[in-house]
């Protein structure tokens, strides 16, 4: 079974971490490519989605999670729960979208977030941790007479976890864990990539060991606070006499459902452990990228504030309330050029992957020829083969921030479609926050270009990273200094 696909940098081939402990290189031009009889990688075959779409008992993504949750998470699975895994995954997952895929409640979460009014504040202009935002303390942040220096890929995913978590788990969970994204990161780097490579736990590898650590303390801060969820939710004394008032409704929802199924406490915390990497994850690193991109691309920065700024609150100080709202729809339906290099940051520096399993015959038609798949094996589908082929997206190599405009020939009306990129996967296993999660991207972005000037420190100019791969959004190969400060238009209105 496989764990994750990617793309090294040069586009060529997808590393497939597997489930059986190997890594397996496929050529781009493949078409159906096999990696054991059991499990089939489908690439470039025509009618993949509709293979996805089938229904979910034909081609099944929860086997995978039950694969997953114990291999990656450190979840044990009772024999009684692994028989009922089907319904209660679906619950526990359908407990998230209706938090984060309904409009709604989506827009509500990123509202209560305040991003306008916290990027504002994105710097504290302090080089004291004692003043300084938990998103800063990590971002070697250096003040200067009139800019501030700091590193852009740890303040903006910081940044992005402070806005994200809140919204599952409520402000305290953070106040009280002000490691806890310290922790995220080290296991995101170190445990995930050495568990998909199998290597046992007790390798003494210090990268891995240390990750372990930070996954136990994960592990113990989701504890701790699903039991104090179980407190709060039966009128039970809380521990710490916590705040508990802003938990979010997905958390309270997913409670309730790990009571109905007898789930201990501590195997709460580590089920829960998915959503907070889910959450994060992909999230916060697509941020960096996206305002990376904006930044380093001549011209754009100009023209995305002239579309955006209809769109966010108002800079003029006098203006300002305390709870300032983003016009989220306008963003993401009015914005053509906004939600375009949002999708074409979504293809250069992601690379998803839909992992199902067969549970009836079926067949699939790879350009040439029908090819069968046999129930009680397994199939991959990277996604990220079609981002890079030409014969989709012409001359993929390149940043092209119109590539997803379409105008209108009568009207000259511009729209923006995904098209062929599936970022968030297809079918029954589709992201189960991708609502959420576009909203907080284009907002973020949004307000952080409207509020801030960002340049690089390196005095040749803008030098991009390179991708590392992972499980979706890949991750930058070194950081990116910068000097940041407050546009004059913000400075003036203050
Ligand atoms: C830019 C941000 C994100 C990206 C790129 C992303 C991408 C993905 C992808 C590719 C999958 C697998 C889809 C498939 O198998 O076909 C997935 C699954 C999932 N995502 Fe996201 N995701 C993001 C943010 C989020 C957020 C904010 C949440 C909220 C908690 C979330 C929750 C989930 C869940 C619960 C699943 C598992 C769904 C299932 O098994 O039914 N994701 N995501």
């Amino acid at each position: 079974m496989v764990y994750a696909a990617g793309a090294c940098n040069h586009y060529n081939y997808f590393a497939i971490w597997q489930c059986d402990h190997s890594i397996s290189l496929l050529h781009r031009n493949g078409f159906l490519h096999g990696l054991t009889s059991r499990h089939q990688i489908l690439y470039k075959v025509h009618n993949v989605d509709s293979v996805l779409a089938r229904p979910h008992h034909l081609v099944n993504p929860d086997p995978i999670a039950l694969a997953l949750f114990p291999k990656f998470f450190g979840v044990s699975v009772s024999p009684e729960l692994r028989k009922d895994f089907t319904a209660f995954y679906k619950a526990l997952t359908t407990a998230v979208e209706r938090g984060f895929v309904n409009e709604a409640a989506s827009t509500y979460a990123i509202q209560e977030a305040n991003i306008p009014r916290r990027i504002l504040s994105l710097l504290s202009f302090s080089e004291n941790p004692k003043y300084q935002h938990g998103w800063e303390k990590n971002a070697n942040v250096k003040i200067h007479s009139d800019y501030v220096e700091a590193d852009l890929d740890v303040i903006l995913k910081d940044f992005g976890g402070h806005t994200s978590i809140p919204m599952l788990y409520g402000q305290d969970f953070l106040k009280r864990h002000p490691t806890l994204l310290d922790d995220f990161w080290l296991f995101d780097g170190f445990a995930l990539p050495f568990k998909a490579l199998g290597i046992p736990e007790w390798v003494p590898i210090r990268p891995y060991q240390n990750a372990l650590a930070a996954r136990r303390r994960l592990q113990d801060a989701l504890i701790g606070l699903y039991r104090r969820i179980d407190q709060y939710e039966n009128g039970a004394p809380i521990d710490y006499d916590a705040k508990m008032d802003d938990i979010g409704q997905v958390a309270i929802e997913r409670h309730r459902l790990f009571a109905q199924y007898n789930i201990p406490i501590s195997d709460r915390g580590k089920f829960e452990l998915g959503t907070l990497w889910a959450q994060n994850a992909n999230t916060q690193p697509l941020i960096f990228w996206f305002i990376l991109f904006v930044y380093s691309t001549p011209g754009l920065v100009e023209e995305l504030r002239s579309e955006v700024c209809g769109f966010v609150p108002p800079l003029n100080g006098s203006n300002r309330t305390d709870s300032d709202s983003i016009d989220l729809a306008g963003l993401r339906n009015k914005c053509p050029l906004l939600k375009s290099v949002f999708l074409e940051t979504f293809r250069v520096v992601s690379q998803p992957t839909s992992m199902r399993y067969i549970a009836q015959p079926m067949s699939v038609f790879d350009g040439r020829r029908h090819r069968h798949l046999q129930p009680g094996t397994w199939i991959s589908v990277p996604h990220g083969g079609t981002q890079q082929d030409p014969s989709v997206f012409a001359d993929p190599t390149s940043f092209q921030p119109r590539r997803f405009i379409k105008c209108d020939e009568k009207t000259g009306n511009a729209s923006v479609g995904y098209g062929r990129l599936k970022p968030w996967g297809v079918g029954a296993g589709i992201c189960k926050g991708r609502v959420l999660a576009e909203k907080q991207v284009l907002a973020t972005v949004a307000c952080c270009i409207m509020m801030w000037d960002i340049e690089p420190v390196n005095q040749d100019g803008w030098k991009l990273p390179g991708l590392i791969p992972t499980t979706a959004v890949m991750r930058p190969s070194h950081g990116v200094r910068v000097r940041m400060k407050h546009r004059s238009e913000v400075t003036q209105s203050m």
